[in-house]
């Protein structure tokens, strides 16, 4: 396993408060693999990623657990050892790609710089290899984009040279937070599958969260879906959507669009998610439930693999819900 994350529990103090954003989240990321996290707003995605990255704030306590990173743990790394895994051996993508670009220097100096950096080698080579890979992520005329500012760039474009950046080092694993929430579907589509192809190419690892099944249908192997600070399905992304075991997973299922009949409405899941500032004690979906028994109120199911399901034998599906 590239990455293993094992029981991490976050909190955040704020006012106060404990806010308990991670409650012992547990998955991996193979070799290669494309792994999607998912999950509505507050579940943990963004907390998990940058848990990982070392980039949480200063109110933020890791309570528990580990993060394996090629067999090290990264929690245990210092401050300097965590920024040059960050960018060097994990790249990140964020939903916004002005935040990951200098506004006021040329592109292909942006990319020279980082490549120059990392790879060790002359400016001018790393300049040249800079306008090859813009080339890479499919950007036409790559000598001239190379000469321009940020601005003056579509959002598509920047996401293509966000990703470019990304890549430079080159990394073995992309954390990717929402890449194409900010831009529209059919450029969505275009940089999904521009990410998919760069990956197996270079065999890279993806961490791919977002909000939308969708997404993780059209480009993850795997998928963990988080609810309220947990994990509460995973398994491969065939097996989940064909077989949801979880009622939240259903949900989710229930709530995408209808490609077959675009006239139905949207399906929203009824109910809020939980205050994490004072968790149910059973399980975290039973307010929202509508299978919930007196047990799932009272008692807190952990992941266990789905009896019976074809991924059985190799225990990759996994849910942590008591009507199973
Ligand atoms: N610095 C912080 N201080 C207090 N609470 C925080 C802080 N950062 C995150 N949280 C809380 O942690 C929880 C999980 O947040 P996170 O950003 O991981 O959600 P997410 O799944 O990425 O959601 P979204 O889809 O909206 O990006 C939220 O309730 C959030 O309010
Ligand atoms: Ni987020």
């Amino acid at each position: 396993m590239l990455l293993t994350i094992k029981d991490l529990s976050v909190e955040f103090s704020s006012m106060q408060q404990t806010v308990k954003a991670l409650n012992h989240v547990s998955f991996s990321i193979d070799q290669g693999e494309i792994v999607g996290i998912v999950g509505e707003s507050g579940s943990g995605k963004s907390v998990t990623a940058l848990t990982i990255l070392g980039l949480l704030d200063n109110n933020a306590t890791i309570k528990n657990g580990e993060i394996l990173y090629k067999g090290r743990n990264v929690l245990q790394l210092h401050k300097k050892e965590q920024q040059s895994l960050r960018g060097k051996q994990i790249g990140m993508i964020f939903q916004e790609p002005m935040t990951a670009l200098h506004p006021t220097m040329r592109i292909g100096d942006q990319l020279a710089e980082v490549i120059h950096r990392h790879r060790e080698i002359a400016y001018k080579e790393a300049y040249r290899q800079a306008v090859l890979s813009l080339a890479e992520v499919k950007i036409n005329e790559p000598e001239l984009v190379a000469r321009k500012y940020p601005f003056e760039l579509s959002g598509g474009m920047r996401q293509r040279v966000v990703i470019a950046l990304a890549m430079s080092a080159p990394p073995d694993l992309l954390i990717a937070d929402e890449p194409t929430t900010a831009l529209d579907v059919t450029i969505q589509h275009e940089i999904l599958k521009l990410m998919k192809e760069l990956a197996e190419k270079r065999g890279t690892s993806i961490m791919l969260i977002t909000h939308d099944l969708g997404v993780v249908a059209e480009v993850c192997q795997r998928v963990v879906v988080m609810y309220a600070g947990e994990v509460v399905e995973t398994g491969t992304t065939d097996e989940v959507l064909a077989h949801p075991v979880h009622p939240y997973t259903r949900a989710l299922i229930g709530a995408l669009p209808d490609l077959a009949s675009p006239d139905q409405p949207l399906h929203a899941i009824p109910g809020e998610s939980p205050d994490l500032r004072n968790l149910p004690s059973g399980c975290v979906f039973a307010p929202r439930c509508d299978r919930a028994l007196p047990l799932c109120r009272e008692d807190h199911p952990v992941l266990e693999p789905v009896p019976g399901s074809r991924d059985a034998s190799t225990g990759t599906h996994q849910v942590a819900c008591w009507v199973r």
